[in-house]
């Protein structure tokens, strides 16, 4: 069997996968086309972020069984094509975790004491002295947005500095972060509190521009920003005005809205209180070498033992389990993101009770799919069918299974409750026929719905006219509306509505919506991938 490496792979990586009997090239900086011709004679594929895994190139690979990421991002690898090939797609999120963190603390000191700028200064052949007065960080409070694998490095890292700790992840249960030292405050209270805020979320629908414009001018005039996460969380327009106009002291960034960035379609690369790398996060050699081993263990105990790890598109059953239960793991996964994008507040708990015959069968990997599904919203290439039960343990979310006998009005129901510290859902879900699954009851609301795509769920009065003025207000945004499901609560006088509709609901369309006469609240929903 044959793998071709076709991005920067440290040694290590090649060596194990050899060493397990695979032929190995390394060939890479390829141009799309040059890739696309030699593909077709490889079963798997090593890349880092530079080769880009489209449908196009998957196409032209007809023996290609795995891609494995040698990191965590897969923004370069369209996975829904990859699985329609049957290509099982891999990556390695723990393996840079500490030299990542460590490198938003090395952002943090090189921008209090002006390394940077000293530096360019010398070379050019000044003494400034007075020019590049720093200060020190001890007894400064760091401001965390996002206290997962990366953000609770860093908080030690901080607190071994003598820095007090904040944070801001909703989805984090308070009591894991009392346990890291950390104190959970809202977004807002964050900017307001810290000297320092450095940004350890992944890009979701959520986290997009989160740090805007309101953030900025909410932070104190001699606070600095960090992000060594993902381009587009920080809005970079606004980043620029707030260090343009002294709103904030500095800024580092490591990652962009557009990779590779330049000084043409980035300005901020023109401030003096503006610190970059070049998306250099991950970029240790140790680091470089969990990765690579990390990847190239679990591809040569994929292609050469059949055994998945850190998969992101299948989980790791049997063929037999798969033919019975298969189409209850796409249920899962659904109802987990509908879950999460549901929920307000930190889970604490799921039960999930698998009744009729579903009741008698192998459910785990119903389980760790719903798992999966839950985590990706807030996750997103960070969560896999095998580490999601291990980050809802992480989490202190307790996950209760029971079974029943009883499915009431179908053959199986999945029944999901999660708890969160805002309050709880309970979506049920069957299958009807061979493969199609259905969302049957959302709390207290039957219906019947396909968990899928982009999607608008509305709580409103029961009293004529509400389907009209919602068809209206969409039809004239231009959003085409697929499908529609009203479910009914007699007692509360209540309904829901869910619609498909063809593309997502912008945040302008959303405004538009909750303000229509009888409508209580809305949301917009992303089950895209399924
Ligand atoms: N610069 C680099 O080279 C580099 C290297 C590795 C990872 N990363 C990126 O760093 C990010 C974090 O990685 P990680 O391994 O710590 O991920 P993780 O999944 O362990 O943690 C992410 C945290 O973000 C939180 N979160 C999600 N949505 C949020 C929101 N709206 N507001 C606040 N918090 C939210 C989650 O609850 C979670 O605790 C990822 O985007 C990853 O791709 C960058
Ligand atoms: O340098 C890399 O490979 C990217 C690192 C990081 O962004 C990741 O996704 O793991």
């Amino acid at each position: 069997m044959k793998v071709l490496v076709s991005d920067n792979l440290s040694p290590v990586g090649v060596k194990v996968l050899e060493d397990a009997g695979l032929k190995v090239d390394v060939n890479t900086g390829l141009a799309p086309d040059e890739l696309k011709k030699i593909i077709g004679s490889y079963d798997g594929l090593v890349i880092r972020s530079a080769t880009k895994v489209t449908a196009d190139l998957l196409e032209a690979a007809g023996k290609l069984k795995v891609v494995g990421r040698a990191g965590i991002g897969l923004d370069n690898v369209d996975i829904h094509a990859a699985s329609e090939k049957g290509v099982v797609v891999m990556n390695a999120p723990d393996g840079n975790a500490v030299t990542t963190a460590e490198h938003a603390i090395s952002m943090m000191l090189a921008l209090s004491r002006n390394i940077p700028q000293a530096t360019a200064s010398m070379k050019a052949g000044k003494w400034e002295k007075k020019k590049f007065m720093g200060r020190e960080v001890t007894g400064k409070t760091l401001g965390i947005i996002g206290i997962g694998r990366i953000g609770s490095i860093a908080a030690s890292r901080a607190q071994g500095l003598k820095m007090k700790t904040i944070a801001y992840d909703p989805h984090m249960p308070k009591e894991m972060a009392e346990k890291i030292g950390v104190e959970l405050v809202g977004l807002e209270e964050l900017a307001k509190r810290s000297d320092y805020i450095t940004v350890h979320v992944p890009k979701t629908k959520e986290t997009a521009n989160l740090v805007s414009t309101e953030f900025f001018s909410n932070m104190k005039p001699d606070a600095m920003f960090i992000d060594c996460a993902r381009g587009g969380v920080c809005d970079e327009e606004a980043l620029y005005v707030a260090l343009k106009e002294k709103v904030i002291g500095g800024a580092a960034l490591d990652v962009f809205a557009v990779e590779p960035t330049t000084p043409e379609n980035c300005p901020l690369l023109q401030l003096d209180n503006f610190v970059c790398t070049p998306h250099l996060g991950a970029s240790t050699s140790e680091a470089q070498d969990n990765v690579a081993l990390i990847i190239g263990r679990q591809i040569s105990d994929f292609l050469l033992n059949g055994s998945v790890t850190n998969a992101v598109n299948v989980p790791s059953v049997s063929s037999d389990v798969l033919a019975q239960v298969g189409p209850y793991i796409t249920l899962g996964e659904m109802l987990g993101s509908m879950h999460m994008q549901i929920s307000r507040g930190g889970i604490e708990e799921v039960n999930i009770e698998y009744s009729g015959e579903l009741a008698d069968m192998n459910t785990s990997p119903i389980t760790v799919a719903f798992l999966k599904g839950l985590f990706t919203p807030i996750l997103q290439d960070a969560v896999n069918y095998v580490n999601a039960p291990i980050i809802a343990k992480d989490r202190g979310i307790r996950v209760i299974e029971s079974r029943s006998d009883q499915a009431g009005d179908f053959t199986n129901t999945l029944s999901i409750k999660v708890k969160a510290s805002e309050g709880e859902n309970v979506l049920v879900g069957t299958v009807f026929g061979r493969n199609e699954p259905r969302l049957v009851r959302l709390n207290m609301f039957r219906l019947e719905a396909l968990p899928s795509g982009p999607m608008l769920l509305v709580f409103n009065k029961d009293v004529p006219g509400v389907i009209g003025d919602l068809g209206t207000t969409l039809g004239k945004a231009g959003v085409n509306i697929s499908r529609m499901t009203v479910g009914r609560e007699e007692a509360s006088n209540q309904n829901i509505i869910l619609l498909s509709t063809d593309q997502l609901i912008s945040r302008d369309l959303l405004a538009k919506v909750q303000a229509l006469k009888n409508i209580d609240a809305a949301q917009g929903l992303d089950l895209n991938g399924y």
